[in-house]
């Protein structure tokens, strides 16, 4: 089933994005001057078919795990914590929910692997099981778990798709979990682990020390293969990774617009990008993460996020952002006058710069 959904996965249709690029040329304002705005119609022209797709359903989809190197203590915060901001997802009251509200989108929230057993209205239960095993000792999880996890995420996708969501936005919730997300980097970059680390929630010195050793370790002992996905996932990944590189395939192979938020979500989209290189046609970057690595991985999907809000909260609270200019782009498409319909009068191209 992974393999279809790989083979599903393709190119931009070239038309439709020659005549979203006509389009803009010809709508009320200096050519290219709407900036990356321009950039992502385009884009999603050549994804949707469309000239103004409509993206007003948007869904964030919060995937959640426990991670076994939080025995090691690699986070300002104990492992329990990933089971109690669930609960405040689910009440409405996290930072995604305010500024999914602001934004305009729904928030989603998928148990990939969280410890405890929540049982509240509202989780969409995936687990597969409470938490990873402790990377520094053999693989997180096995080959077969990972591919679930994989599984679930484009089962999630393709509920939601089916519900009528119109753009999906990647969002995460672990304690730990930018330990795996920097190992992931690390591997597929083939970079030493200082430059993929970072602070995480906030750790002191001696915690951050403590974290480049234990994914040096997990790399060491594990030896996961760079060009195998699956294999650098079950090695040192975590189930809410695995789950939002389902996400991705899952909105890739139906065409769906997908903006990755911050380190972790990041992680995932390297993941598949590494499993089908032709997913790169449907991601979009929303900001840069205060974790230094994060730049590192834009640079591997060839994205340049919007924004930078100095932000590190995850839960895809950077992501909404992007999607919201996402469908600000697609707004300039269907509601903008143009030259032909308006008074303004014709530019004159002799006046322009060929550098624009
Ligand atoms: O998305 C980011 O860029 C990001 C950067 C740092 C931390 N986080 C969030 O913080 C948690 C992971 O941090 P840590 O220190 O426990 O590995 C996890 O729940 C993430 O959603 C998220
Ligand atoms: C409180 C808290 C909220 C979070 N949201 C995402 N990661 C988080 C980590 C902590 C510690």
């Amino acid at each position: 089933m992974l393999t279809e959904v790989l083979n599903q996965i393709g190119e931009l249709y070239p038309e439709p994005m020659e005549k979203a690029q006509k389009h803009l040329d010809g709508l009320i304002k200096p050519p290219g001057s709407l900036g990356v705005l321009e950039e992502m119609a385009v884009k999603l022209a050549g994804i949707t078919g469309e000239l103004a797709p409509d993206l007003s359903k948007k869904t964030v989809v919060v995937m959640a795990g426990d991670h076994g190197v939080t025995e090691h203590t690699i986070s300002v915060a104990p492992v329990e914590v990933t089971a109690q901001m669930t609960r405040c997802f689910l009440k409405g009251l996290a930072g995604i929910n305010v500024l999914g509200r602001h934004t305009g989108v729904e928030v989603k929230v998928v148990d990939m692997g969280i410890k405890e057993d929540l049982n509240l209205p509202g989780l969409i239960v995936k687990k597969v099981r409470p938490g990873t095993a402790d990377f520094t000792l053999g693989p997180a999880m096995s080959r077969e778990d990972a591919i679930k996890a994989i599984l679930a995420g484009i089962e999630v996708a393709k509920d939601l798709i089916a519900a009528g969501s119109k753009v999906l936005i990647t969002g995460d919730m672990g304690i730990g979990n930018t330990t795996p997300s920097a190992a992931i980097l690390a591997v597929l970059m083939d970079i030493p682990v200082e430059q993929a680390v970072g602070r995480g929630t906030g750790i002191n010195a001696e915690i951050f020390k403590k974290k480049i050793e234990v994914i040096n370790k997990g790399i060491k002992i594990n030896r996961p293969d760079k060009t195998d996905a699956v294999d650098v996932l079950s090695k040192v990944g975590g189930f809410e990774i695995g789950g939002l590189t389902g996400l991705i395939l899952g909105a890739a192979a139906q065409r769906v617009p997908v903006v990755i938020d911050g380190f972790i979500s990041t992680a995932a989209a390297m993941l598949a990008v590494t499993l089908k290189n032709e997913v790169r046609n449907f991601l979009f970057p929303s900001h840069l993460s205060e974790e230094p690595g994060h730049k590192l991985m834009m640079e591997y999907l060839g994205l340049t996020p919007y924004l930078n809000l100095k932000m590190r909260l995850g839960e895809g609270t950077g992501g909404v952002f992007g999607a919201f200019f996402l469908e600000a782009a697609t707004k300039v498409m269907r509601e903008m006058g143009s030259f032909a319909s308006s008074e303004v009068s014709f530019l004159l191209e002799e006046r322009m710069a060929k550098v624009f």
